[in-house]
C-alpha cells in the first residue's frame, strides 16, 4: 500500500511562517484537497511535498522513506502540475509531451496524438505552445495525468483556464485515478465536484 506521510512540516518564507507543526498522511483512493487565501501556503506546501523546495523543518516520506532518499523511487511514481503551464512557447504540443516522456524515462510515447485528441487538441498539435490559449496550454499540462502512469498527483490550481467540458474531462480523471489505487493532493479555489470522498486541508494567512 502506497503511502505518503507529513511529519511536522514547517515553511517559514520571508520571517512568515507559513505553517508549522503540519502532519497528514495520505493512502492508496485518497485525496486531499488544500484549501486556504492567496499567500496562505498552498503552493509552498506541493513544491516540498515534490522535494522542489525544502522545508524549514520536518520531513516528508514516501513508503517510509525520506523522499531526498528515495528521489528514483518517488519519481517515478509522481507527476506534478505546478500552478504555471509548464510548456516550452516555442514547441508544439506534441514535442513538448514528447520531450517531457523522454525526460520521464517514458520512451516516445505513441499515445501522444490519441490524449491530444482526448483533450480536445486534435488539429492543435504542430502548433507552438505560445500560440494557443490558456486553457489549450494547461489542457497540454494535464496531458501528462494520461501519459504516465504514476501512483501520486500533486496538482496546482488544475482547473484554472479549463472550461466545463474540461473541467468535467479532468474530475472524471481523477475519479478514475483514484479508483484505481492512485492518490492525489491538489489545490483548487474552485469547489470540487468528484464522486469521491476528499479530505480537505486548511491553511489559514498567518501573520
Ligand atoms: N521563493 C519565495 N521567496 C520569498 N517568499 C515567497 C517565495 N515563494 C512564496 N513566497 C511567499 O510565501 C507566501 C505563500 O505563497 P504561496 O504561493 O505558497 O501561496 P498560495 O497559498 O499558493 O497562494 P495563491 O492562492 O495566491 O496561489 C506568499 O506571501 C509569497 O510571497
Amino acid at each position: 500500500m502506497s503511502c505518503l506521510s507529513v511529519n511536522n512540516l514547517c515553511c517559514i518564507k520571508r520571517d512568515r511562517v507559513l505553517f508549522e507543526r503540519l502532519n497528514f498522511r495520505l493512502q492508496e483512493q485518497q485525496a486531499l484537497h488544500v484549501q486556504g487565501p492567496n499567500g496562505a501556503g498552498k503552493t509552498s506546501l506541493l513544491r516540498i511535498l515534490v522535494g522542489l523546495a525544502q522545508a524549514d523543518s520536518g520531513e516528508v516520506l514516501w513508503q517510509q522513506q525520506k523522499i531526498s532518499e528515495s528521489t528514483r523511487d518517488f519519481s517515478s511514481q509522481l507527476v506534478y502540475c505546478g500552478h504555471k503551464y509548464a510548456v516550452n512557447h516555442s514547441l508544439s504540443a506534441a514535442e513538448n509531451l514528447s520531450f517531457w516522456c523522454r525526460m520521464q524515462n517514458l520512451g516516445t510515447h505513441k499515445d501522444i496524438f490519441a490524449v491530444l485528441d482526448e483533450l480536445g487538441l486534435v488539429g492543435l498539435e504542430h502548433l507552438p505552445a505560445g500560440q494557443l490559449s490558456a486553457g489549450q496550454q494547461r489542457r497540454i499540462g494535464l496531458a501528462r495525468l494520461w501519459l504516465k502512469p504514476a501512483k501520486l498527483w500533486v496538482l496546482d490550481e488544475p482547473f484554472t483556464a479549463l472550461d466545463t467540458s474540461a473541467i468535467e474531462l479532468l474530475s472524471r480523471k481523477m475519479e478514475q485515478h483514484l479508483a484505481y489505487h492512485g492518490m492525489i493532493v491538489l489545490t483548487s479555489h474552485q469547489s470540487l465536484e468528484l464522486n469521491h470522498p476528499v479530505r480537505s486541508l486548511q491553511l489559514e494567512y498567518r501573520l
